[in-house]
């Protein structure tokens, strides 16, 4: 009887998978669009990519578009698109498409914050709770706590013998960590502190996004490993899971900060204060915005998303940025020629602000530069039309069917920008608006980066004055240490290190 049955599945399995392979190929509604067969057939087409230590699919994909064209079919039930008509039609203010149900964005570790709502409707009114905080006029004000978090991570570098080498790579998370903390509760958590920046929970912070590519091919066993490790003893999740165990930590210190807060007789009395953090103005004004109904457990997600999509994202683009800085001598001479001539005490308490350092035309090129080629996110970022089909270089794509589009094909696309792949701060000198245009290193309509003035204000901060007050050399890093794989930040093969000396007056 039993061998009957496994005989049977022996037979049947590879029958209905060869006819679900044929009806992928030839009947289904994509089977239009231009594309590897074994992508049409089987998910695991990008797996193979994804899956595998220094490799991604998110690269693969942008070497698919030069053979395939605009629209490419990169799963069975998904597109890829590269064309800036398409990119505005879905990404632009008020825009119809919603995020896909994607595993990207259902990351129980996410589980209820902003990043996990696909409805648009909550969307829009959790992201309403926190977009005035992060306004540039918002910004402005709270940029005290940001240059506090700057300045100890500059002088902590210059207290270092001349000619150290540093990890900047975990110097720039360790700083935009505590940067977001700072801004968030006006309490970081220290990681500037730790010994040449090597802090076991910026580790392990790494180490989960090394890990997100298997969520997005086996959700169901990473949601069940995540809650079946969230029963177990902290100590024991230490031992035999410490990425788990780090960002349980971090997610804590989130839940508590924001419980302070709640307890603290003044919010939701006080107006919005200059004085104060981040959350302690959005609980203040939650009951007048009518997002009452936000939980304590929302508000600590809320947090923990805030620290996760501001440490990674913006400490990349530093160090993607300084990398190619400390490989080009002209380009580092432009810059510290106009950072000397506008910055003339460079280790004053009183770091020129964010608004002053704009005015800086190379300096803005190199930021412009450093986000277009060092990413703060590489990962597709799937959409889906819900109520009528897509029409797309005369195809057509049902409404429901996830159409990514992802920043670095845009960016490395000589289409859209001329000699792509080089590090060219002066095309931004006399740059058109179309060039501008291109750049889409923050996406933009309803689901834009909430972090996006932030980011801009520590970039500025952070290539000013490292700059300014540092010579620096590589001190061997290489092009192949800095290749990076789609974890949804860009994971380096690597860390750069880099030889500092501090510069005299
Ligand atoms: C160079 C720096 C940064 C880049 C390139 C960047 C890029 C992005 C991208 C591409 C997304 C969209 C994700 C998607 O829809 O799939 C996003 C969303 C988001 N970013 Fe940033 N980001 C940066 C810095 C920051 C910072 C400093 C914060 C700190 C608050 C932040 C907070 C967020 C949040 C909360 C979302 C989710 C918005 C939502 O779900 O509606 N980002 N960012």
């Amino acid at each position: 009887m039993f061998s009957v049955t496994v005989t049977s599945l022996l037979i049947a399995v590879p029958i209905l998978w060869a006819l679900r392979a044929f009806y992928r190929l030839f009947l289904h509604p994509l089977a239009a669009i231009p594309g590897p067969r074994w992508a049409a057939i089987t998910s695991m087409y990008g797996g193979w990519y994804d899956l595998r230590a220094g490799t991604d699919y998110t690269r693969k994909i942008i070497k698919l578009h030069e053979q395939y064209g605009p629209v490419v079919r990169t799963f069975p039930n998904q597109v890829h698109i590269l064309d800036m008509k398409s990119y505005d039609e879905i990404f632009k203010t008020g825009s119809k498409f919603h995020r896909a149900d994607n595993p990207i964005y259902a990351n129980p570790v996410m589980e209820g914050s902003a990043f996990n709502i696909r409805e648009p409707s909550a969307a829009r009114m959790r992201r309403g709770i926190y977009l005035p905080f992060f306004s540039r006029q918002s910004i402005q004000q709270l940029e005290p706590l940001i240059q506090k978090q700057m300045l100890k991570f500059l002088d902590g570098l210059e207290r270092k013998p001349a000619g150290s080498v540093v990890d900047l790579t975990m110097g720039f998370k360790c700083m935009t960590a505590d940067v977001i903390m700072e801004y968030c509760f006006k309490k970081s958590l220290g990681f500037l502190d730790a010994e040449h920046f090597q802090h076991s929970l910026i580790l392990a912070l790494d180490n989960w996004f090394k890990e997100l590519p298997k969520l997005w091919y086996f959700p169901n066993v990473q949601i069940f490993m995540f809650h079946a490790i969230g029963l177990l003893p902290e100590k024991t999740v230490e031992k035999i899971v410490p990425v788990m165990a780090g960002t349980m930590w971090v997610k804590k210190q989130c839940s508590d900060r924001v419980r302070e807060l709640l307890e603290a007789e003044d919010v939701g009395t006080t107006l919005k204060s200059s004085n104060r953090s981040m959350f302690a103005n959005a609980i203040s004004i939650m009951p007048q915005t009518g997002a009452t109904r936000i939980t304590e457990e929302q508000l600590g997600s809320d947090a923990y998303l805030f620290f996760a999509a501001g440490t990674d994202t913006t400490s990349n683009t530093l160090a993607f940025g300084t990398w190619y800085l400390v490989n080009n001598e002209e380009a580092r001479r432009k810059l510290k020629k106009e950072l000397q001539d506008y910055i003339p005490n460079a280790r004053s308490d009183h770091l020129r602000t964010w608004q002053e350092l704009e005015k800086l035309p190379y300096l803005s090129a190199v930021i412009k530069e450093s986000l277009r080629l060092g990413f703060g996110a590489v990962h597709r970022q799937p959409r889906v039309a819900p109520d009528s089909d897509y029409a797309v270089h005369g195809y057509t794509i049902p409404k429901g069917t996830p159409i990514s589009h992802s920043t670095p094909a845009y960016h490395l696309c000589d289409t859209y920008f001329k000699d792509a792949n080089s590090f060219v701060p002066e095309r931004w000198l006399e740059a058109s608006t179309d060039l501008e245009h291109n750049m889409v290193s923050f996406p933009r309509g309803p689901r834009s980066c909430i972090g996006q003035n932030l980011a801009y204000a520590e970039l500025y901060l952070a290539f000013a004055y490292m700059f300014r007050r540092f010579d620096m050399k590589n001190a061997g890093t290489t092009a192949e240490d800095m290749m990076w794989t789609d974890c949804i930040v860009p994971v380096t093969k690597a860390h750069l290190k880099v030889k500092l000396t501090p510069v005299s007056e």
